[in-house]
């Protein structure tokens, strides 16, 4: 066996042959060697060739700059890897995190699987409370939430529903008779820079040719078939295979020259490769669940929306019926869950329940399987607070819903009002942010659900957050109303709760500092009482894991370094200050940003300095007990 840079048809060659099998094709059946049959099989290594070496030479010296399936245009005589055009549309992006779904393109596969239901809220949803008397106003949301309703520029406030989406539907068809039209002369809409280009539900059945064959491959064939091909690779192809994978699941970007000589297993070896590729067309997420709650509307299908908190913040996801009845358990909130063989799109519709703007969309064959150990990278809850002196911006704000949080006062008795789909029950009160008050109203039985644990609450200051509301105002007076994917959080372990109660704390009464110092504990828990030197010497024992408790004497504070920084709740970008709000590059307006920390300590003052991390909750008993009782006593 030989395997020689110059084996030209490797790639380049018919594609079909080393393409994967479509869904009528019979695994293992798309290739046969005229010298080698499968019983009788010679793998890498044992094929004899008179002339060449038989050792299989595999580099991955290149570096691609452009990330797989970017690196190369020309990937013929024997390069092994992930062609442009397989990564395209099957991209295998492994997503480790929130930003790595914003950087990802949009992916769609096959459009039979996809979820074609982008739509954002329940039209039976309970709506806006009505301005003049709080009744809500079933009309204006309602066709709010069945059309891309927008504020016009010139000050009409909403569009005609009905017409709306007829004229969306009727332009976004026609754009996709032109692509059709195109397609078959071998061009595309997208080629003319100013002509628009339909969504992806309506481009069904007359996608590009290419892209087409690369939708129709079944990925539970293609999993049968990498679990096949992978169990009789050779020594030799393993570890070929073992460096290609680790290098595109790793991001590396290498492009690799496998070659050899005729029928010494490089095509095995290539579809072995392939076919892993294909069932991992997306990546892994973990993510906490959140939220459910349904669509139903007249032209999509029911769909479930989740959202879904990543590492860094959280995103809506869509899924169908289809999956939902095809799962065996029904997913719950604040338990974590690994999720892959998802697709990512671009956010196209108004009222969504956070500012990402991607979504995502569960696949017919979209894995979910709970994590049982939860490593708590993921929070548990992720919010975008808006302030409360920017909520005027937000009335009749059809884009983006609105996260409030405030001090429960003033709650009202349950009471009915009349709405035109027939008489609901209401739960009125109000919510302070210290300085100033919104209206809240809480309908049908969210709000039943609400009043029963607010009664179970009483004689407590409670702060509550509520999600995805609608705002009005009515007579000056600011007003918020749930809406379907609504939910509420009274009192949650949540950073910028504890911020508020601080706030109003302060405001309230003088602070108190706690003068007790933690570290008289270790006497009770026998816990190792260690000086800083011990603390680095432990590096050089066997220890690899310990809890120390470590007294310290802070002999200055660092003023002109910042230690700590506020990070928007949007996304990761740092915000400031400006007009008592705190304001993002990205847009966001907040009064509740989180806190990212970034602090150095001294071994001794103006020697060793060292960059630690500090965990949220270590800095926060860190403030209270140590750094501000230093700082008011000096
Ligand atoms: N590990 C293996 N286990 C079983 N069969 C194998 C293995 N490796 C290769 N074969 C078989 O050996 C035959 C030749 O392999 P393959 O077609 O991959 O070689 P090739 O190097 O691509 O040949 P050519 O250069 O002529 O295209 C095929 O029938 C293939 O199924």
């Amino acid at each position: 066996m030989d395997i020689s840079c110059s084996h030209q048809d490797n790639i380049s060659g018919n594609t079909r042959k080393r393409g994967r099998p479509r869904k009528d094709e019979v695994v293992g059946s798309s290739h046969t060697s005229p010298h080698v049959s499968l019983p009788q099989k010679r793998p890498v290594g044992q094929l004899e060739s008179p002339t060449t070496t038989k050792t299989p030479q595999c580099h991955g010296t290149y570096n691609d700059p452009y990330g797989i399936g970017h690196s190369y245009d020309d990937n013929r005589n024997g390069v092994i890897g992930t062609s442009s055009r397989h990564s395209k549309d099957n991209s295998v992006n492994l997503l480790s995190s929130f930003d790595d779904v914003n950087d990802s393109e949009s992916h769609e596969y096959g459009e039979d699987d996809m979820i074609d239901d982008e739509n954002e809220i329940d039209e039976n949803v309970e709506d806006f409370s009505n301005s003049e008397d709080a009744i809500e106003n079933d009309t204006v949301m309602s066709q709010a939430h069945r059309d891309d309703m927008i504020n016009d520029e010139n000050g009409e406030e909403f569009a005609n529903s009905e017409d709306a989406i007829d004229n969306d539907i009727v332009a976004s068809d026609a754009h996709r008779e032109l692509e059709r039209i195109l397609n078959c002369i071998g061009k595309s809409l997208r080629s003319y820079a100013d002509m628009p280009f339909p969504p992806p539900e309506f481009l069904c059945g007359i996608s590009n040719t290419l892209i087409a064959e690369e939708r129709s491959y079944d990925i539970q064939t293609m999993m049968v078939e990498h679990q096949q091909l992978h169990s009789s690779l050779n020594a030799d192809q393993m570890i070929i295979y073992d460096a290609v994978i680790e290098s595109v699941y790793n991001k590396r970007g290498k492009v690799f020259f496998v070659y050899g000589s005729g029928g010494c297993g490089k095509t095995f070896l290539w579809r072995t490769i392939i076919s892993r590729m294909s069932t991992s067309l997306v990546s892994r997420l973990k993510q906490h669940y959140i939220s459910c709650w349904s669509t139903d509307f007249p032209f999509h299908r029911k769909c479930k929306n989740w959202i879904l908190i990543l590492q860094k913040t959280h995103i809506h996801a869509f899924a169908g019926l289809e999956f939902v009845n095809g799962i065996d358990f029904v997913p719950q909130e604040g338990k974590v869950y690994s999720i892959s063989n998802f697709s990512v799109g671009n956010t196209k519709y108004s009222y969504s329940v956070v500012s990402n703007k991607k979504n995502l969309y569960f696949l017919n064959f979209t894995k979910m399987i709970e994590v049982e150990e939860d490593d708590e990278m993921i929070p548990k809850y992720k919010f975008e607070l808006a302030a409360f002196n920017t909520l005027k911006d937000k009335v009749g704000d059809t884009k983006i819903l609105t996260d409030l949080m405030g001090l429960v006062q003033n709650r009202l008795p349950m009471q009915s009002r009349n709405t035109q789909t027939g008489p609901k029950d209401v739960l009125l009160f109000d919510i302070s942010d210290g300085s100033s008050t919104v209206k809240v109203t809480v309908w049908a039985d969210l709000a039943h659900k609400l009043n029963e644990e607010l009664d179970g609450m009483l004689g407590q200051d409670n702060i509550i957050i509520i999600t995805s509301c609608g705002i009005t105002e009515y007579h000056e007076q600011l007003q918020a109303s749930t809406l379907s994917p609504s939910k509420f959080y009274i009192n949650p372990e949540y950073d910028a709760v504890n911020n508020l109660r601080y706030r109003l704390n302060v405001m309230n009464e003088p602070i108190v500092l706690d003068d007790k110092f933690p570290a008289g504990d270790c006497a009770v828990n026998k816990t190792p009482v260690y000086n800083l030197k011990e603390i680095m010497d432990l590096r050089n024992s066997e220890l690899k894991e310990m809890d120390v408790i470590c007294h310290v004497s802070i002999c200055s504070v660092e003023e002109q370094s910042k230690w700590w920084f506020y990070v928007c709740d949007s996304c990761p970008n740092e915000v400031c200050v400006k007009d008592d709000n705190y304001k993002c590059e990205c847009g966001k307006i907040g009064s509740y940003p989180d806190k990212r920390f970034k602090p150095h300590w001294s071994k001794s003052k103006g020697r060793e300095r060292r960059p630690i991390t500090f965990i949220r909750s270590w800095y926060l008993s860190l403030l209270t007990m140590t750094v501000l009782l230093t700082i008011h006593q000096s």
